[in-house]
């Protein structure tokens, strides 16, 4: 496999208002992350509302600006490259997809949009794309001429994939593209988009908090807290052998009655910590059961080795060395 994206330290800070005479504070979303994706992978980013997920999906589609460090596209700093150009090998897929369809157009120019905008042959060659990629998605030429108010969720969701595709991109960013839809549909858009991965020969990055679907489609999978990755497996290993204690929690976790809607209970007790004053240490100590006195002080270092790599003291060869001294 070789890499096509590469994320290197990258950081993103928002300043947020406490108040109208209070100074701004600096909220970190995303701290220092590292990460590859392999081309044809499906890399499965998982973590509880808040962690920084749509914020790096937003810097991975050049819709936002990273704070520090790098994104690389096949070796090229995204920086460098023009808008256009990125979006035509990197397309999202985001939740909700009715917000995002213009409801005064049809299926066929919302789909076709893209194409307007990149310059693709003329009106005709045009929807001639869009109904066939309509098609690919499981929406036949009846829908053409139909508005995003006439279809159904999973359609809409047909719709916005469909349009993501049509310019024919290697990377499909899905943050939580299922997440908004009823349960039994669900099911019908992960087929379709691991059908359209295979066809395709597609990449994704895939958001979720809902690790039932991660681990369906995922190859592997990320798992951040508070900004950080602090675990990284191929999805078997992560599922059959979790390391780090948050990974465990989640996995234990009991999603909502709705699975798919809302963050798991993940029976961790305290809730997730409040981002403008992260715990110092580990950011997990305060929830974590295995937490000692070196975690409430020291940040983890990323180990690294052949399983993935993981951010916990207590699977730190260092730090273990040191105890045992
Ligand atoms: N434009 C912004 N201004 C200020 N803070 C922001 C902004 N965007 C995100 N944040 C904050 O950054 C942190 C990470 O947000 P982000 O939306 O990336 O998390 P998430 O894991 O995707 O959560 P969710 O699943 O709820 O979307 C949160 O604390 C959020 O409040």
């Amino acid at each position: 496999m070789s890499t096509l994206l590469t994320i290197s330290n990258v950081s993103r800070t928002f300043q947020v208002s406490q108040g109208l005479f209070a100074r701004k504070k600096t909220l970190h979303a995303v701290n220092g992350i590292d990460l590859t994706v392999e081309k044809g992978e499906v890399l499965g980013i998982v973590g509880e509302s808040g962690c920084g997920k749509s914020t790096l999906a937003k810097m991975v589609l050049g819709l936002l600006p990273a704070t520090s460090g790098d994104i690389a596209l096949e070796g090229a700093d995204m920086r460098g490259l023009d808008r256009k150009a990125v979006a035509r090998r990197i397309q999202p897929v985001f939740q909700d997809p009715y917000s995002s369809l213009n409801p005064r157009k049809t299926i066929a120019s919302i789909v076709a949009f893209p194409l307007l905008v990149h310059g693709f042959g003329n009106g005709e060659a045009r929807r001639d794309k869009a109904l066939a990629i309509l098609d690919k998605v499981g929406l036949p030429k009846r829908f053409a001429d139909r508005y995003p108010n006439q279809l159904s969720g999973g359609q809409r969701q047909r719709v916005a994939i469909a349009r993501a595709l049509v310019m024919e991109p290697e990377l499909v960013v899905c943050d939580e593209p299922t997440s908004a839809l009823d349960v039994s549909v669900q099911s019908q858009i992960l087929n379709l988009l691991m059908d359209l991965r295979r066809d395709l020969g597609l990449t994704y990055v895939f958001i979720s908090h809902n690790l039932a679907v991660v681990e369906h489609i995922a190859t592997r999978v990320a798992v951040m807290y508070l900004g950080r990755v602090v675990e990284l497996a191929d999805t078997a290993t992560l599922f059959k052998a979790p390391r780090h204690p948050y990974t465990k929690a989640l996995l234990q976790s009991v999603l909502t009655p709705e699975p798919g809607r809302g963050i798991p209970e993940t029976g961790l007790g305290l809730a997730f910590p409040d981002p403008l004053n992260p715990p110092a240490g580990c950011a997990f100590h305060p929830r974590c059961p295995n937490a000692f006195a070196t975690c409430r002080t020291v940040t983890p270092r990323t180990v690294k080795d052949p399983a993935g790599l993981v951010a916990c003291h207590l699977h730190d060869p260092q730090i273990a060395q040191a105890a045992a001294a």
